[in-house]
């Protein structure tokens, strides 16, 4: 597996784009210190996803930040992107794997232990869960109810895969995921949405190293 970065997790959703566009999106999020990103646009037709896909790899690559398609492992590997996430009714992870190979970079969504163990046979070839929603979110139409603080410190006790937290992130929350035991968080609204995305990214990364210094702090010198 390439290595990758949970921090900050940029999940692109072209209508909240807007004008601005995804590409355009996506490198100022990075400006501001988004460490992997995910193209997420189930609307647009193939054609179009692919070729976004090819422009995020181009410009991503030579900054060392990978990028994951949702859902799609044929656009996926026909970009060259990193990797994919997957949901519970997408493509089995262990088959996406058998595709993709080692160093592919296979995300899974799992929100509570029945998910959890409805996918304990692919976990193998799983390299970290989504997990979420952790607060309520207008984004995802059906992403259920807000598992919050305590929906996370359940799915990390599950396993020893990294966890990363999405719906409603934001600089507000970030920490309080992180503090409840997420590896990172995942925004889609409070950065593709933001007037500012660089400085909207800076803000949620900012919030996310201010917690994990109160996680871990730095040891004393005696
Ligand atoms: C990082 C991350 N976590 C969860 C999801 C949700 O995936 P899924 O449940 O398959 O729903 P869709 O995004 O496909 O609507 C995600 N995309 N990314
Ligand atoms: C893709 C996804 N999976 C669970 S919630 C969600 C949407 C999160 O969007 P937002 O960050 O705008 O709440
Ligand atoms: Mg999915």
């Amino acid at each position: 597996m390439k290595p990758f970065d949970l921090s900050v997790y940029l999940v692109t959703d072209t209508r909240l784009c807007g004008a601005r566009g995804v590409a355009e999106t996506v490198r100022l999020a990075v400006a501001g210190g988004a460490t992997l990103v995910q193209l997420r646009d189930s609307a647009a037709p193939i054609r179009e996803i692919l070729a976004l896909a090819e422009t995020l790899v181009a410009m991503l690559r030579p900054l060392g930040v990978p990028l994951l398609v949702n859902d799609r492992v044929d656009v996926a590997m026909a970009a060259g992107a990193d990797g994919v996430h997957l949901g519970q009714t997408d493509m089995p992870a262990s088959a996406a794997r058998r595709l993709m190979g080692e160093d592919a970079i296979i995300g899974l969504s799992v929100g509570n232990p029945a998910e959890f163990a409805a996918a304990r046979d692919d976990l193998h070839a799983v390299d970290y869960l989504g997990t979420g929603p952790f607060r309520a979110t207008a984004t995802k139409d059906d992403a259920g109810a807000a598992i919050g603080p305590a929906g996370i410190a359940t799915v990390t006790a599950l396993c020893r895969l990294p966890v990363v937290a999405i719906g409603g992130i934001d600089a507000t929350c970030a920490g309080e995921a992180i503090r409840a035991g997420a590896d990172g968080v995942a925004a889609v609204s409070a950065i593709c949405a933001a007037g500012d995305p660089e400085a909207a990214t800076r803000a949620i990364a900012d919030a996310v190293r201010t917690a994990r210094a109160a996680v871990h702090p730095a040891p004393t010198p005696d």
